[in-house]
């Protein structure tokens, strides 16, 4: 393929659309050559998660187009829009790396496309981080927006549920595919998918791809630690373009603690506790390891954001009560989500993890 040579922009093998309207006409080449177009969002500072979007794209898909867009209108005025890592020299160097062969053919495929429109080719009504002084149209998932994350981040499914409509009609994705890790996200934007009557793509046709993580081989806990959490907890950290802002100690010592954490709940859980005992316990988890941390030389601050359990069809928080026998008892037929938030000095990171069975929720591997 040849060289893109877009003005103001790195050298790419990649073509890269700036405009709906260019990308529209390759678009339509696509339509001719009747092939299908996988389609992953992002907003740029790609790592391995993101390449193992674009990996099932690449395998399910004859043409794969990635879009880097860095969203205003789900950043809050007093969030981190302005110092969001960009990367896009990096980000064309990890596209270019990723192929796939598919198998019984000599076919290789790679990235099709990078969709990197500007903030006013998104936002023809301009758009500002102050909600009431905004101008235009705005897509709101009602009743689905202000729990888990939206507890904590009133208007952020509003931004999101916006844009992925502006960029699922730009791309009229054949597939799409989104991470796990930001998990009400995903099911969030199937819901709009389905009562927005979309075809482009379909509510099956929107996939959601498990959380990839990198093993942090740090002694997290200490057995007091570990007895009082029921068990063992493996320390992991969900890969996140955020961790970017980690410093090296942090990364290290405080991190993972989010995940173990959701792993020690998980354990509580499938041994009979109620909810109410399994975030508890989850809390107290964070809170000595933070008291831990807040008392070394190079102080570290740690706290849980939230921490809590919901039905992921209806995104409630499950009452106290509950257990997981209960739970089955009453005749749900889905697991529940436990999902958090958790600071790390001035890095918020988010992680989840399903109790029960993922294939319910449509999250294959
Ligand atoms: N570790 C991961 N594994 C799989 N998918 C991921 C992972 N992290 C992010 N994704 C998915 O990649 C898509 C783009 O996400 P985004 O560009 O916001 O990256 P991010 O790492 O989640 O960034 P942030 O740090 O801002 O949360 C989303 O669908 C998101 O769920
Ligand atoms: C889906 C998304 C690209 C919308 O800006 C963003 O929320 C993200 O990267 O998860
Ligand atoms: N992946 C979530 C993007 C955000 O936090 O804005």
């Amino acid at each position: 393929m040849s060289s893109n040579s877009v003005a103001g922009l790195p050298l790419s093998s990649i073509p890269i659309f700036q405009t709906v309207a260019s990308y529209r006409e390759w678009r339509r080449r696509a339509y001719d050559e009747k092939k299908s177009v996988g389609f992953v969002a992002t907003m740029g500072a790609l790592h391995d998660g993101h390449a193992s979007l674009v990996r099932r794209s690449l395998a399910e898909n004859d043409l794969t187009v990635v879009s880097i867009f860095v969203n205003p209108a789900q950043f809050a005025p007093h969030e981190d829009l302005a110092t969001y890592p960009r990367t896009l020299p990096h980000d064309l160097d990890v596209l270019s790396s990723l192929s796939h062969s598919v198998p019984g053919s000599s076919i290789t495929r790679s990235p099709s496309a990078l969709f990197l429109p500007t903030v006013n080719e998104m936002y023809p009504s301009g758009i500002t981080q102050d909600k009431l002084a905004q101008k235009g149209t705005f897509v709101e998932v009602k009743g689905y927006g202000h729990q888990m994350e939206g507890s904590r981040r009133p208007d952020f499914f509003r931004g999101v549920a916006t844009v992925v409509t502006k960029l699922f009609n730009a791309i009229e994705p054949s597939r799409t595919y989104f991470g796990q890790k930001d998990i009400q996200q995903a099911l969030l934007l199937r819901r709009m998918v389905r009562d927005l009557l979309l075809s482009h793509p379909t509510l099956e046709n929107l996939f959601i791809v498990p959380t990839k993580r990198s093993v942090v081989l740090s002694n997290l806990l200490s057995r007091a630690h570990v007895f009082y959490v029921c068990r063992d907890a493996k320390s992991s950290l969900a890969l996140s373009s955020r961790n970017a802002y980690l410093t090296p100690s942090e990364r290290e010592l405080a991190a993972p603690t989010l995940y173990a954490a959701l792993q020690a709940a998980k354990t509580c859980w499938e041994s009979g506790s109620s909810k109410a005992e399994v975030i508890a316990n989850a809390y107290n988890l964070v809170e000595r390891k933070a008291q831990e941390l807040s008392s070394l030389e190079t102080r570290i601050d740690m706290r849980l954001d939230y921490l809590e359990m919901n039905d992921p069809e209806t995104f409630e928080v499950v009452p106290g009560e509950e257990t997981r026998s209960a739970w089955e008892l009453e005749g749900h037929n889905r697991p529940v989500i436990l999902s958090g938030a958790m600071w790390v000095g001035r890095t918020r990171l988010i992680d989840n993890v399903v109790l029960g069975d993922v294939a319910r929720l449509g999250i294959i591997a």
